[in-house]
C-alpha cells in the first residue's frame, strides 16, 4: 500500500516517511535530482508555477508505487493533485501542526532552504497555512496531531 505523508512545511514529512520506511521517497529529493538544482534556485529561475508541475508530475507516477512517500507541503495547492490523493487508494495522512510551532522549526530549519518560507511575511505565510490546511484536512484518510510530540511517538501513532 502506498503511503502519503500531507502537511504544512516543517510538520515533519520528510523526518516521518524516513523513519516509517527505509525505502522511503521524498518528492522534494526526486524532483531536485528531475531539476538538477536546489528548489530555492529552482524556483528563482523558473517560478513557482513551473515547480508545481513537475511536482504534480512526480506525484503521479508515485501514487502505486506502494512505498513511503513525504510530499512537499504545496502539493495539495493544485486541484488535480488533491483530486489524484483523495481519489487514490493510498493511505494520506495529514501531519497536523498549528502555525507557531511550524513557523518555528522552519526559521530554525537552517539546512533546507525553502522558497515559500523566504519569500513571505509571517502574516502572509499564516494566510498560505490557513488556505492549505483547508485542503489537507479535505483530502486525509488519517490526521495525526504532531504539536509538542517527538518524531518517535509520532512513528508509533501511525503504526498502531
Ligand atoms: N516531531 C518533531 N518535533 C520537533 N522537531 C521536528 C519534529 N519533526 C521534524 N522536526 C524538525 O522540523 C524541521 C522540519 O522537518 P521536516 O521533516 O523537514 O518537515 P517537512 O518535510 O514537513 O517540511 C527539521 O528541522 C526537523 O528536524
Ligand atoms: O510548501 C511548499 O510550497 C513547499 C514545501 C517544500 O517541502 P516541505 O513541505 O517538505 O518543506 C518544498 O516542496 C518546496 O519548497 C515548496
Ligand atoms: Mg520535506
Amino acid at each position: 500500500m502506498t503511503t502519503f505523508l500531507i502537511g504544512f512545511m516543517g510538520s515533519g514529512k520528510s523526518t516521518i516517511a524516513s523513519l516509517l520506511s527505509a525505502d522511503f521517497v521524498d518528492m522534494d529529493t526526486v524532483i531536485v535530482d528531475k531539476i538538477g538544482m536546489p528548489i530555492a534556485d529552482f524556483f528563482a529561475q523558473f517560478g513557482e508555477r513551473r515547480f508545481r508541475e513537475i511536482e504534480s508530475q512526480v506525484l503521479q507516477e508515485l501514487t502505486t508505487s506502494g512505498r513511503v512517500i513525504a510530499t512537499g507541503g504545496g502539493v495539495v495547492v493544485a486541484a488535480e493533485n488533491r483530486r489524484i490523493l483523495h481519489e487514490s487508494t493510498a493511505e494520506v495522512i495529514y501531519l497536523k501542526a498549528d502555525f507557531s510551532e511550524l513557523y518555528r522549526r522552519i526559521s530554525a530549519d537552517r539546512q533546507n532552504v525553502r522558497p515559500i518560507f523566504e519569500n513571505n511575511s509571517r502574516a502572509d505565510l499564516q494566510l498560505i497555512f490557513d488556505k492549505r490546511v483547508a485542503f489537507y484536512e479535505e483530502i486525509a484518510s488519517k490526521i495525526i496531531t504532531v504539536t509538542g510530540k517527538s518524531p518517535c511517538e509520532i512513528v508509533k501513532e501511525i503504526q498502531t
